[in-house]
């Protein structure tokens, strides 16, 4: 099921998408307004909406979002970095959360603003020092990332906090896809960035050096995760610039795709 939260008539829900549409688009999806939230047992009210008269929302609002770095090692050799021998994390905080569609504001304290197209992993139920058998119980689904990075700043400051987690330097969307087979994760699912169109990554999730499984063994050991946490679990190589103007569009198969664009901070 695609769980997707959504705004109209100034309120907020969630619904489960049905139809199809061409690739990158929404036309003719139909919401099935969620009675309840995803987080709990829900029933679909019956209730449709096209998706085209509502606004997409960022699909979760986590109380945390926890990135994986170097987690493919094509990635971290074309920045000259060593691949971690234990996965490595950080945060991003929920103020850098953006939905489907917002804009991304090219932060004024940096001249270096890159894409970093991710799988995220959404949370379903509180949780802490999950055994790797028991993992699949505690993921509610999958979305697209993209860890929007300040690179200037990121080797600049030792700490990443304000390269990584200035505001809209997370876009999460377009929804929430609940039955992705994490086996088929380990086959490896494309990964897709474009910029105005130009392909600028390609990956396979099968590249990940920790896979999903050793990443929430390794987060949970140190801290209680919550519903509606997202884990962002690396990125393929290929990253490069953003400018001001430009539209960068994520698209994980089995999931979507998710387009921001990104305008000059006012
Ligand atoms: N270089 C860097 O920041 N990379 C990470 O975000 C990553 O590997 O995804």
């Amino acid at each position: 099921m695609r769980i997707a939260r959504f705004s109209i008539d100034g309120n907020v829900a969630f619904g489960a998408v049905e139809g199809s549409s061409a690739p990158g688009t929404t036309d003719g999806l139909v919401l099935d307004i969620i009675k309840g939230i995803p987080f709990a047992d829900f029933e679909l009210s019956g209730t449709k909406v096209p998706l085209s008269k509502v606004r997409l929302l960022p699909p979760v609002l986590p109380n945390k979002v926890v990135a994986f770095g170097r987690n493919y090692a094509e990635h971290a050799k074309e920045l000259g970095n060593e691949v971690p021998e234990a996965p490595f994390a950080f945060f991003k905080p929920s103020t850098s959360v953006i939905g489907p569609g917002d804009e991304i504001a090219y932060p004024s304290f940096s001249q270096e603003l890159h894409y970093e197209a991710e799988l995220a992993v959404v949370i379903g139920r509180m949780c802490r020092e999950v055994p790797r058998e028991r993992v699949k119980d505690v993921i509610l689904g999958y979305t697209c990332a993209n860890d929007v990075t300040a690179r200037d700043v990121q080797k600049r400051e030792k700490q990443w906090a304000r390269a990584k987690g200035f505001d809209t330097s997370c876009p999460l969307g377009p929804w929430v896809e609940t039955d992705l087979d994490p086996s088929a994760i380990a086959e490896g699912l494309t990964i897709q960035c474009t910029v105005n169109g130009q392909q600028r990554q390609l990956g396979r999730t099968s590249e990940m050096i920790h896979p999903i499984e050793d990443l929430i063994v390794n987060i949970s050991e140190a801290m209680t995760l919550l519903p509606g946490d997202v884990i962002l679990t690396g990125t393929p190589a290929g990253v490069g610039p953003l400018s001001v103007g430009d539209e960068v569009a994520v698209t994980i198969e089995g999931i979507g795709t998710l387009t921001n664009k990104v305008i000059k901070r006012g």
